[in-house]
C-alpha cells in the first residue's frame, strides 16, 4: 500500500501488549452458548443445522445452508481494508509478514466455505511484532478484538502443564478446542510460546487443522489458528544480517530464503510444540510468517507510534533518548535492536 492510501487510513487502534493478554477461558468451552444458542429461537436444532451445513443441503424453506452459515458468524466482522491500513501505518519493518498475513486472510475470508481452517505460524526475534500483529488480526476480524468470546488463548507459561500431566492436558485441550468450535466455528485460537510446549501436547490439534470434512460433528473449517514462537528468530536474523552486509535492500529478502531455515529450526527444536506433532510434516500450516529483526529507524517508528497513541506530538529528544537507551547487535555493526520494540512503551514513560 502506498503512502497516499495509508494516509487515508483510520487512526491506529489501541492494541494491548502482552501484559493484557488475559486468558478468557479455562480449559473447557466458553460458557456462553455461542451461535447454537440462537438457533432454537428459529425453530432449528443445532445438531440438525450442523449436519445440514456439513452436507450443504437445505434445511427447510428460506434456510439454505449458506444462509445459516452467515447467521452463525458470531462476532466475526472482518474489516480487511482497516487491517491493511493499520499494518501499513504502524507495523515497522515487516514487509513479508504484512504481505503474507493480508494475502492469507483475504483468500480465507472471501471463501464462504473454506476447505480447511487458516493456520499461520509466526516466527521471529523477541519484540518484532508477532503478538502485535495477532492482536491487530483479532481486532479487525472480531467485534471486541482480543476480548471477544470467540478469541481463545493458550499459553504453556500461563497454563504451565507439567510434562507428567500431558496425557490429561491433551484431553482437556482437545475438548477446549472442540467445545469452542461447537459454540462457534468462526473462532480464533492463539497459541503463544510454542517453543515452551510440553512434548506431544500439540499432537491433539492435528485433526482440527486439516481438510477433513467434519471432525466430531463440528464444522471447524472456518476457524483460524495462530501459533507464535521465537524459534527460527536467530536464523532469520542471520539472513537479514547477511543481506545487510552484502548491501541488499531489506525488502529484497524473500520468503523462499527464510521458510526453509525456519522449518529446519522448528524441526530441530525438541521443545517446539510442532515437534513430533505431525503438523509440519503433514503440511498443515498455510503460512510460515517470518518477522525480521528491527533496525534503528524501525525502533524510531515504534516510538512515534507510541507517542501518537498517547496523544502526544513527536518529540525528538524523547525519540533520541529511547534510541540511546536501546542496545543493538551484533557488537561490530550495532544493527538490530536486542529486544525489538518491546521496551519502547516503558522507556517512553521514563523519558517523558
Ligand atoms: N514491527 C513492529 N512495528 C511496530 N510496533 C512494534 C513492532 N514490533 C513490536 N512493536 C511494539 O512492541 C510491542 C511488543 O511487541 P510484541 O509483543 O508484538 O513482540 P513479540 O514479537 O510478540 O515478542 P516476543 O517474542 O518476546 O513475545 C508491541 O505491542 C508493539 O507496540
Amino acid at each position: 500500500m502506498g503512502v497516499a492510501a495509508a494516509e487515508r487510513c483510520t487512526p491506529g487502534v489501541a492494541v494491548p501488549g502482552r501484559g493484557s493478554w488475559l486468558l478468557h477461558t479455562e480449559l473447557g468451552p466458553h460458557p456462553d452458548g455461542g451461535c447454537d444458542a440462537q438457533l432454537p429461537a428459529l425453530g432449528l436444532a443445532p445438531r440438525a443445522v450442523r449436519a445440514g451445513l456439513g452436507r450443504g443441503r437445505r434445511l427447510g424453506p428460506g434456510f439454505p445452508a449458506l444462509q445459516l452459515g452467515r447467521l452463525c458468524e458470531c462476532d466475526f466482522r472482518p474489516d480487511l481494508p482497516g487491517l491493511e491500513c493499520d499494518l501499513a501505518q504502524h507495523l515497522a519493518g515487516q514487509h513479508l509478514a504484512k504481505a503474507l498475513v493480508v494475502k492469507a486472510l483475504k483468500a480465507f475470508v472471501r471463501d464462504p466455505a473454506p476447505t480447511k481452517p487458516l493456520v499461520l505460524s509466526l516466527h521471529g526475534w523477541t519484540g518484532t511484532g508477532k503478538s502485535y500483529v495477532s492482536s491487530l488480526l483479532a481486532h479487525y476480524l472480531f467485534q471486541g478484538g482480543l476480548r471477544s468470546p470467540r478469541v481463545h488463548h493458550f499459553s504453556p507459561v500461563i497454563h504451565f502443564p507439567h510434562p507428567s500431566h500431558v496425557e490429561r492436558y491433551k484431553k482437556d485441550l482437545k475438548s477446549w478446542v472442540q467445545g469452542n468450535l461447537t459454540a462457534c466455528g468462526r473462532s480464533l485460537f492463539l497459541f503463544d510460546e510454542m517453543d515452551k510446549m510440553p512434548p506431544g501436547l500439540m499432537e491433539v490439534l492435528r485433526p482440527f487443522l486439516g481438510s477433513s470434512w467434519v471432525v466430531y460433528g463440528t464444522n471447524y473449517r472456518k476457524a483460524i489458528f495462530i501459533f507464535i514462537s521465537n524459534t527460527g528468530g536467530e536464523q532469520i536474523n542471520q539472513v537479514a544480517l547477511e543481506a545487510w552486509r552484502s548491501r541488499r535492500d531489506r525488502e529484497e529478502i524473500l520468503l523462499q530464503e527464510l521458510e526453509p531455515v525456519i522449518s529446519r529450526a522448528v524441526l530441530d527444536n525438541p521443545h517446539h510444540g510442532f515437534s513430533h506433532s505431525g503438523i509440519m510434516e503433514e503440511r498443515l500450516l498455510d503460512a510460515v510468517v517470518p518477522f525480521l529483526p528491527l533496525q534503528r529507524h524501525h525502533v524510531r517508528h515504534c516510538v512515534l507510534n507510541e507517542l501518537a497513541q498517547l496523544g502526544l506530538e513527536p518529540r525528538d529528544e524523547v525519540v533520541q533518548a529511547v534510541l540511546d537507551s536501546t542496545t543493538f547487535f551484533p557488537e561490530d555493526e550495532q544493527l538490530f535492536s536486542s529486544n525489538g520494540c518491546k521496551t519502547v512503551a516503558s522507556r517512553i514513560s521514563f523519558f517523558l
